[in-house]
């Protein structure tokens, strides 16, 4: 299978999404989503709730079937058996056998994944303290984060997916389990996607971002870049609207209290006039789309699938 990526250098991409749109009724959960991720990245997927995070991870996962468009998982189609292998998928509420005891848990891990790595898996486990003999509904919620990413990286996965990964657990062990998860994930060369609420966690641990607001792409990339092509503008400003100087550029948002504006903008060169100009906070160019439907989406060039490409459109569907 290797071979079959690198063949046609599809590798590059551990996930690419053309016109994928995900249908529940009448409602569209996702729409016409296109963008690709490149293999080893980090990211981060957000967006305010029900703006269907969790639907692309269970698309992702296979767990759900796309209505529209298509998805690929270095360079294959989601349907295609040889996806399997490739992806790990950790849900959030981490569903592990509260009966078996962590060795018990590990040793099905063992039986269910042809290339199980148990250095790996027990190494985690252990680097955690957690007792081996312990039943997994005895142990505490940091405790069960370590024994459900022990599996999720045993199974040495090339695309490790995770829905909230720190939600529900103490600040302490949030730190803990995010620093395995970078360390893990740089050992292996793992490419992550995962969902949270918590941008201070994105900003930390993530490279990439995902944002995505009722069911359409809003921002894709690499945060540096992404945060690169914004800057925050204020000053004063005795008028209505949006001075002249700064409407030059691609205005984001903006608003006017009392006599400061202020405008989150993707800088087309250099702001002129008497304005103070600083970088934003990846929380303000989130904030800043997700609050502004009218303002086009941004996806760096790396992100963005080629138009001629899009043909494929539907092609799950065909393949089913
Ligand atoms: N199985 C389902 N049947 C019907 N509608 C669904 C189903 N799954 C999701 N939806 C709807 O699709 C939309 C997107 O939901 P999704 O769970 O993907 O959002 P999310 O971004 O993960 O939200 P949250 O942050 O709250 O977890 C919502 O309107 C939701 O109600």
């Amino acid at each position: 299978m290797g071979g079959m990526r690198s063949a046609d250098g599809a590798g590059r991409w551990a996930m690419e999404a053309r016109g994928l749109g995900k249908r529940y009724g009448r409602n569209w959960a996702l729409r016409d989503c296109s963008f690709r991720l490149p293999a080893g990245a980090i990211c981060g997927l957000v967006g305010s709730n029900g703006a269907g995070k969790s639907t692309l991870l269970n698309m992702a996962a296979r767990l759900a079937r796309p209505t529209t468009g298509s998805l690929r998982i270095f360079g294959l189609p989601v349907t295609d058996p040889g996806v399997l292998a490739d992806y790990a998928f950790l849900a959030q509420d981490k569903p592990l056998f509260p009966r078996f005891t962590v060795e018990e848990t590990l040793r099905l891990g063992a039986e269910l994944n042809p290339r199980w790595d148990r250095a790996v898996a027990e190494r985690i486990v252990r680097s955690g303290k957690v007792p081996l003999g312990a039943r997994v509904g005895t142990l505490s919620g940091g405790q069960r984060s370590r024994v459900a990413l022990a599996l999720a990286f045993g199974k040495r996965p090339e695309l490790l997916l995770l829905d909230e990964p720190l939600a529900e657990l103490d600040p302490l062990s949030q730190h803990e389990i995010a620093g395995l998860l970078m360390a893990e994930a740089a050992e292996q060369g793992t490419t992550v996607v995962m969902s949270s609420h918590q941008l201070t966690d994105v900003a930390t641990m993530c490279d990439h971002l995902l944002a995505v607001s009722e069911g359409r792409v809003r921002l894709a990339g690499e945060v540096d870049e992404l945060l690169g092509a914004h800057r925050l503008v204020t000053g004063a400003h005795l008028v209505e609207g949006v001075p002249p100087q700064i409407a030059r550029h691609t205005v984001v948002e903006s608003r006017t209290t009392g006599r400061q504006f202020t405008a989150l903008i993707q800088a087309r060169g250099p702001v002129e006039g008497d304005w103070k100009v600083s970088a934003p906070s990846l929380e303000e160019v989130l904030l800043g789309y997700l609050r502004s439907p009218g303002t086009p989406a941004l996806l760096t060039a790396d992100a963005q699938v080629e138009d001629e490409d899009r043909g494929t459109r539907g092609e799950e569907e065909a393949a089913a």
